[in-house]
C-alpha cells in the first residue's frame, strides 16, 4: 500500500457554550481534516485544530506545511514502512507540530487498516473503554457552579476546572464548585499558564487549607518557565500536571530530568502526532511518571487517535477527551462512541472512521 495523494479540508463546528480559558475564548471549532489516500484508494484520517496560542499554528500554517512541504515528500512511500515516514514527516520541517500530527495520524489510521488492527491493540491495547472529565469553562463563580452541577447531572464524575484568570476568583470558583457538586466529584483545575510562580504557592496552599481537595493542577506558570514549574511542585502538596511545558518528547525529557512536575498531559498536537507521543508515555513510564491524555478543540478524529494511545498504554491513567462532548455537531461518522463520560473504543482497523459528512477539500 503506497501513498497516492493528500486531500485538505476545513470544518467548522460550533460550541454547545463558548469554551473560555486564560489563554483564549472561541464559540467554535476550526478544525482541518486531511484524508492521506493510498493507490488501494484505502483512507487514513487526520486532523490538526490549530490553536494558535498554545502551538503558534494557525490554519494557513498547517495548510501550507502540508500541502507544500511534508505532503509532497510522502507521495510514493509504502505505508508499510511506518518508521521512514514517521521520520521523513518529523524532519520535513521545524516546528508546525498539528500539521505533521495530522499527516501521523493518518499514516497510522493507513497502517491500521493495511494490517488489520484497531490502533489501541496496536498501541499495546491494555483497555478498551476510558473515562473523561469534562471541561468547565471559566467564568463567574455562580456561573461555573451552574455548569458544573449541569455537567454532573449528564453523568460527569471528573471536573477540569479552567482558572487562571485571577487569584482571588479562583479560590471563590474552586469553594463554590466543591461546595455545590460535594465531595465525590473529582476536581482538577488548568490554570493554563496564568499564575506567578510564588502566587501559585500561595493559591494552592490555600485550596489545600481549606480541604477543598484538588485531585491536579495543570500548568499553574507559563510554558516556559520549567523552573517555576519545579519550585510550585517542590513546595505544595496537591498533584502539578505539565501541560504547555510539555510539548515534545525533548521538553518532557528535559521535565522529567528535572522533576519539575508529577503528571504529565500529552497531546498530539503539541508532539506531532502518535510517533512523538508514544515516545513522551515510554519517558514517562521510565520515570514512573503518570500521564493524562489531553485535546485541543477539535473534531472525533484526533480525539479517537488520542483514545486509541490513551487505551493502548497502561502508564495514561487519566483522559481529558472532551472535545466533542463540547461540540455542537459531530460530522465524524465512526471512531470512538460517547456514552456519558465514557469513551468506547471501537474494534475496526485504524481509527474505525468510515466519513466525514460535509467535508470539503480546499485546493
Ligand atoms: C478541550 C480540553 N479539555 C482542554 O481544555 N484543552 C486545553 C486547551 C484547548 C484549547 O485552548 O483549545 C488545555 O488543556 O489547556
Ligand atoms: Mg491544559
Amino acid at each position: 500500500m503506497r501513498i497516492r495523494e493528500i486531500k485538505i479540508g476545513k470544518v467548522s463546528i460550533p460550541l454547545k457554550k463558548p469554551f473560555k480559558t486564560a489563554l483564549r475564548q472561541v464559540n467554535s471549532a476550526e478544525d482541518i481534516i486531511i484524508k492521506v489516500i493510498a493507490d488501494t484508494d484505502e483512507i487514513g484520517y487526520g486532523n490538526a485544530p490549530p490553536t494558535a496560542v498554545i502551538t503558534g499554528d494557525s490554519q494557513d500554517s498547517v495548510i501550507a506545511a502540508i500541502r507544500d512541504t511534508i505532503g509532497p515528500k510522502l507521495i510514493g512511500m509504502d505505508v508499510d514502512n511506518i518508521e521512514t515516514i514517521m521520520t521523513t514527516i518529523d524532519t520535513a520541517m521545524l516546528h508546525n507540530n498539528s500539521a505533521k500530527a495530522a499527516v501521523d495520524i493518518a499514516v497510522y489510521d493507513l497502517f491500521g487498516k493495511l494490517h488489520n488492527i484497531p490502533l489501541y491493540k496496536l498501541f499495546g491495547g491494555y483497555c478498551n473503554r476510558l473515562t473523561t472529565d469534562l471541561t468547565i469553562s471559566v467564568n463567574a463563580p455562580d456561573e461555573m457552579v451552574r455548569d458544573s452541577l449541569e455537567a454532573v447531572k449528564d453523568g460527569f464524575t471528573e471536573l477540569k476546572l479552567k482558572v487562571g484568570t485571577d487569584v482571588v476568583l479562583d479560590i471563590q470558583r474552586v469553594k463554590a464548585i466543591r461546595q455545590a457538586v460535594g465531595n465525590d466529584v473529582k476536581l482538577r483545575l488548568d490554570a493554563n499558564q496564568g499564575w506567578k510562580p510564588k502566587e501559585a504557592v500561595r493559591t494552592i496552599r490555600r485550596f489545600e487549607d481549606m480541604g477543598l481537595t484538588i485531585e491536579l493542577i495543570e500548568q499553574p506558570v507559563k510554558a516556559y518557565d520549567f523552573e517555576g514549574l519545579k519550585y510550585v511542585t517542590d513546595h505544595v502538596e496537591t498533584a502539578i500536571m505539565a501541560d504547555e511545558s510539555a510539548f515534545g518528547p525533548y521538553e518532557v525529557f528535559q521535565l522529567l530530568a528535572m522533576r519539575a512536575c508529577d503528571l504529565i498531559n500529552i497531546k498530539l498536537m503539541k508532539a506531532g502526532g502518535l510517533h512523538n507521543a508514544i515516545k513522551i508515555a515510554n519517558l514517562a513510564e521510565t520515570m514512573g511518571v503518570e500521564c493524562m491524555m489531553g485535546c485541543m478543540l477539535e473534531s472525533k478524529v484526533g480525539i479517537t487517535a488520542a483514545a486509541s494511545l490513551s487505551a493502548g498504554k497502561r502508564i495514561v491513567t487519566k483522559s481529558d477527551l472532551d472535545a466533542a462532548v463540547l461540540l455542537a455537531a459531530d460530522p465524524v461518522i465512526g471512531g470512538v462512541s460517547f456514552v456519558k463520560n465514557e469513551l468506547l473504543i471501537p474494534d475496526a482497523p485504524g481509527l474505525g472512521i468510515t466519513a466525514i459528512e460535509g467535508w470539503q477539500e480546499i485546493k
